[in-house]
């Protein structure tokens, strides 16, 4: 598929109508987010996506830079490497003072090699490249900073926790609280309780490296979290009336939105107050980022239910067992738990629309299977088959207080289905096996693994607000931990890939049908939507 111009001042959308694109009104995170977008979705244009004025992208004053001016430099990106830079308190306090890194003189670091990250270091968005490929898109780096913006002693930082709970959090607020005062000796944390709303409702809790060590060993969060009531004026005001100037902000894609109102108003204002997000999701619906913490958990988690399921279903004859998994949007647990199980005959997930009747349908391959194994297990997302639950049950669009769609049960739904069409239709008995397990892999402790991965989001979060960045996310790029504008991870939703290998391998694992009668016709909605996002965003953004 090609994109081309048509003039100066349009974007010509194939499959669209003609869009009157106005290039100084095009936000700076489009361009990059154009091409890199455009490039892995595998749509070639005739030329690149280039806007007319050169993208300038801010090297601090930590950056080894031979025009350095007043702490801070403009620098043009080479053509093809691009910086995605994160603010920094120095953006709009240009005179704030620096202070030699504590780190070097603790106990941790007393005799690391290279204490501190080099401030040219950056993070590669893609690392599959050819000989020619662009440098492409890039971002700082994660690690601690030879300077710091804040002395131990001023510190007043806070941690709130909002959105659905995910294995982890927990982990996540201790090592926030530890890292603070084992790496920087901040004494001085205070937790905001049940989501955003805590900050203008609740009292605050005093957090010490004694009060949380502990809590990693529990499921939830600690702080209690809620869905909506983000308001950035009241939030902003308390956090000037508490004297909070370090905001550590754990949650989903909603949350990171809400981090960013925060970071903006905060600017406005011009106050010295670093936000920094720690991304959490159990659906690892987040961009940009590896995977989510907690997701790990999830799907080891989730072949308990799974394994039941199947001991259910091959233990009589004609055994149906359907398990439910998280995933509003992205079927990435059910895919991953799928894969890494081996006994699921088909996984069902909201990017792979399916259908029931007819050659290539569900049932035609549930009975295959009943013929030939004697039993069947089904692993659905949450999201999948949404189309159809609420045609059937003429639901309306309720929503929850952050205002995200709530699903009907598809679970309950396939399974009543399944049962109708083999007693009416097939009058055949089979032994149907419903498991939900959704809350209670929800609800449990991170394993080791995610432990780490914790860890090491809040020590960098920590190391990224005490240089003074605001505005970031954090989280692991290719596997090494960067600091990411929050606009980036919030502006597209990581969904499976149809037309990526992964799903392939699921297809060649489980041998289920693909759903798909033609896969270019597939590859073309694929690609339509990639265009209807763009449309969408330059829509929105002008
Ligand atoms: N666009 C937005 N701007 C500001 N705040 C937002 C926005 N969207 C959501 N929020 C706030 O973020 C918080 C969490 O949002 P939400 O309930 O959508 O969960 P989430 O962070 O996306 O996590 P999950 O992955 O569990 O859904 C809520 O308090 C909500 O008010
Ligand atoms: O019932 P709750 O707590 O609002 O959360 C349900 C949603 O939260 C998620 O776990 C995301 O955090 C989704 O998978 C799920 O749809
Ligand atoms: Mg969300």
């Amino acid at each position: 598929m090609e994109l081309s111009f048509c003039n100066a001042s349009s974007l010509r959308f194939p499959h669209t109508d003609s869009v009157p694109l106005h290039y100084c009104s095009i936000p700076e995170s489009f361009h990059t987010f154009s091409n890199s977008y455009l490039a892995s979705k595998s749509i070639s244009l005739r030329r690149p996506l280039i806007w007319p004025q050169p993208r300038l992208v801010r090297l601090r004053a930590e950056s080894v830079s031979p025009t350095e001016s007043n702490g801070s430099v403009d620098k043009h990106v080479d053509d093809d490497f691009i910086i995605e830079d994160v603010p920094h308190l120095t953006d709009f306090l240009p005179d704030l003072p620096s202070y030699p890194n504590p780190l070097k003189r603790s106990q941790a670091y007393a005799i690391v090699k290279e204490t501190f990250v080099n401030p040219e270091d950056v993070v590669a968005k893609d690392i599959i490249v050819q000989k020619d490929s662009p440098r492409g898109v890039h971002f700082r780096r994660a690690g601690p900073r030879e300077k710091v913006f804040f002395t131990p002693e001023e510190v007043r930082a806070c941690i709130v926790t909002c959105g659905g709970l995910c294995p982890g959090i927990n982990t996540v607020i201790r090592e926030i609280v530890c890292g603070l005062k084992n790496m920087y000796g901040v004494d001085d944390v205070i937790g905001i309780q049940g989501g955003y709303r805590g900050f203008y409702s609740k009292n605050t809790l005093d957090l010490t490296t004694k009060v949380v060590t502990d809590i990693h060993k529990r499921g939830g969060t600690f702080l209690q979290t809620s869905r909506g009531g983000h308001d950035t004026k009241k939030i902003v005001d308390n956090i000037q009336d508490r004297g909070i100037n370090q905001v550590y902000i754990i949650g989903g894609d909603g949350t990171q939105k809400g981090a960013a109102a925060i970071h903006k108003e905060v600017e406005k204002r011009g106050i010295k107050v670093a936000v920094a997000g720690i991304p959490k999701t159990i659906d690892n619906d987040i961009a940009v980022i590896d995977k989510s913490f907690g997701f790990d958990t999830a799907v080891e988690e989730a072949q308990r239910a799974i394994n039941a399921a199947h001991v259910e279903a091959e233990s009589m004859e004609n055994g149906v067992g359907i398990v439910k998994l998280m995933g509003r949007y992205s079927g990435f647990i059910a895919m991953l738990a799928t894969l890494g199980n081996r006994d699921v005959d088909c996984c069902l997930i909201p990017e792979s629309p399916f259908f029931l009747e007819g050659p290539g349908g569900l049932y035609e391959y549930v009975e295959q299977r009943l013929k030939e194994n004697g039993h069947v297990l089904i692993v659905l997302a949450e999201g999948a088959g949404q189309e159809y639950v609420a045609q059937s049950m003429q639901a309306f669009q309720e929503k929850d207080a952050s205002g995200n769609r709530l699903l009907l049960d598809v679970g309950l739904w396939l399974t009543q289905h399944i049962k109708d069409h083999f007693t009416n239709i097939r009058k055949m008995t089979i032994n149907m096996k419903y498991i939900d397990p959704t809350y209670m892999i929800r609800a449990i402790p991170s394993n080791a693994s995610d432990n780490i991965y914790c860890t090491l989001l809040a020590q960098s979060a920590v190391h990224g607000a005490m240089a003074g960045f605001t505005g970031f996310t954090v989280g692991p790029v290719n596997s090494r931990h960067a600091y990411i504008p929050i606009d980036r991870v919030t502006e597209t939703t990581n969904t499976v890939n149809l037309t990526g290998r992964m799903w392939a391998r699921l297809l060649a694992s489980t041998n289920q049908p693909s759903f798909i009668q033609d896969s270019q016709a597939v590859r073309e909605r694929v690609d339509k939507q990639t265009i209807d996002a763009i449309h969408n965003m330059i829509i929105n953004s002008t």
